[in-house]
């Protein structure tokens, strides 16, 4: 039997602007994120730097914005002093327990962010370093010539300042696994002091306070206030992090990650407008949800239980599914709906590591299963999100209570309307879009869908799983005046690119 829903749109409804920042993604080092992944300077498509050819070109076709660097928790100990010029020491990094050769660091970074087009969101040590750290990283990255560390970035080869406008306040400094790790009190000050430092050296810099690791820490919400409350004069942006996985064949909850980080949001948002109206300011303070994607966490071993290793050892690769996929474009569709207050998220993280590109040493790169949503995503999504309403059923499910069974998310640039649709149900849905007063036609459809297949490693299985999953669809068709109607699939993710005429 076929269910029924409605997404109701209209051009005049509108969210606000899309951040184009939204797409960003995590490059840290960590596993072979960056050895054997990014770089690896045997490679045969290496440039004249070391840096992949293939891992470049699935980069920009994955349409990716920005990049944090260097971590994750591997910031949480990192002298970067360590990885500039020519001496580089190898050295124990204390977050993943390897090996850390500084063969590539802040200038390599910086120059293959700007090779690729993408824009660089550097992150600073406020584990176990702090407020001069942080502030000589400024000077040395966005410095003139003629003080030390800028002088030290021209005697390393790099005249021009590179201007890096994006910067985070350390990383998860609310988790005990941080290095360093902090309570909000000690936390807050340090970076209220290490930001001010921060922006005496370059006004023009962005910042991103440390919100929380996820929604189920203890101290959520309280950890917000107390940082904000540090920090509200010197900060840009809070940070939230959210890592989904399918817990013991739960499918319903899992399909429903959506609705959790909608909610994550929502309290995050709360948070930071409590401390707003107690400082008596109309302030809307923005979130950077600088970590999020599918991760099978419950296999990790955890940070502690970490063999010591060295030479890029192969560290949370998780290989993913079309389900895994479907909850991406999900999650996605959460990001578009909110992007009043969250101009700026990173995909955790872009190779290897819990990433939608795969390398092998020497070898391929390719596509995981979830890169699609996200490219599809991040190339249609354009100009302002509309403010969206769904009407349709709800489900039960075990973690997140009764949720949607549709979401949607919808975006408008000029006369190009995209429209992203999830069906976490097990049954086919026809979902009316309305429209009233306008019409669309629709151009293109994308179409993933799940199955309950579990997923294999290596470039063969993933490209199986597109073949048999992803579906593109020509929908040229006719204009339709006022109503749209479409089928989802079961468990499945569909974005229409779409022209409206009023
Ligand atoms: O919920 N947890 O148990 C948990 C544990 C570790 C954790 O680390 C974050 O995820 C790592 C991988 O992207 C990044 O390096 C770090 O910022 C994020 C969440």
């Amino acid at each position: 039997m076929t269910s029924h829903a409605t997404v109701l749109l209209h051009p005049g409804f509108r969210v606000g602007s899309i951040d184009r920042r939204m797409f960003g993604t995590l490059i840290e080092h960590l596993g072979r994120a960056v050895y054997t992944g990014i770089f690896e300077p045997d490679h045969p498509t290496a440039d004249e730097h070391g840096f992949r050819g293939d891992v470049a070109a699935l980069t920009a076709e994955l349409g990716i914005t920005i990049a944090r660097y260097p971590g994750g928790n591997f910031v949480s100990s990192y002298v970067w002093e360590d990885g500039v010029g020519p001496d580089r020491p190898p050295v124990l990094d204390l977050a993943w327990r390897t090996v850390e050769p500084n063969t590539v660091g802040t200038d390599e970074f910086l120059q293959w962010a700007e090779r690729t087009g993408i824009e660089p969101m550097l992150a600073v040590n406020l584990g176990t370093r702090g407020v001069d750290a942080a502030a000589a990283l400024v000077e040395y990255c966005n410095g003139a010539a003629g003080t030390r560390w800028a002088d030290l970035r021209i005697a390393n080869g790099r005249e021009r300042p590179y201007g890096v406008r994006l910067w985070c306040l350390g990383n998860e400094m609310d988790g005990p696994w941080q290095i360093g790790h902090k309570s909000a009190d000690e936390y807050g000050r340090l970076a209220a002091e290490a930001g001010k430092a921060m922006k005496r050296v370059d006004p023009s810099i962005e910042l991103v306070a440390c919100g929380s690791s996820s929604m189920e820490m203890p101290t959520f919400g309280a950890w917000e206030q107390t940082v904000l409350e540090h920090t509200w004069d010197v900060v840009d942006h809070v940070s939230m992090h959210a890592y989904y996985q399918e817990h013991d064949g739960d499918r319903a909850s899992f399909l429903a990650s959506g609705t959790a980080a909608d909610r994550f949001i929502r309290r995050v948002v709360a948070s930071a407008d409590a401390v707003a109206a107690r400082k008596q300011s109309d302030r809307r303070l923005t979130i950077s949800f600088d970590e999020w994607n599918v991760w099978y966490l419950s296999r990790f071993p955890g940070e502690t239980n970490l063999p010591l290793q060295r030479d890029a050892p192969r560290i949370i690769e998780d290989v993913y599914s079309a389900l895994d996929a479907v909850v991406v474009g999900d999650l996605l569709v959460t990001l578009l709906n909110h992007a009043d207050r969250v101009p700026l998220a990173c995909l955790a993280q872009l190779v290897n590591v819990i990433a939608p590109i795969m390398t092998e040493p020497g070898g391929p790169a390719w596509r995981q299963p979830t890169f699609h949503p996200f490219a599809t995503t991040a190339r249609l999504a354009q100009g302002e999100a509309l403010d969206v309403r769904v009407f349709g059923p709800t489900t039960a499910t075990a973690r997140h209570g009764e949720v949607p069974v549709v979401t949607a998310a919808a975006t408008i640039d000029g006369q190009s309307v995209a429209v992203f649709l999830v069906n976490r149900g097990t049954e086919e849905i026809e979902v009316a879009i309305d429209h009233p007063g306008a019409s669309l036609t629709l151009t293109t459809g994308h179409q993933l869908t799940a199955d309950d297949e579990p997923a294999r490693p290596g470039p063969e299985h993933a490209e199986a799983i597109t073949a048999e999953h992803l579906r593109t669809i020509d929908l040229g068709g006719a204009r339709q005046d006022d109503r749209t109607t479409i089928v989802l699939p079961p468990e499945s993710w569909t974005a229409v690119s779409s022209v409206m005429t009023s």
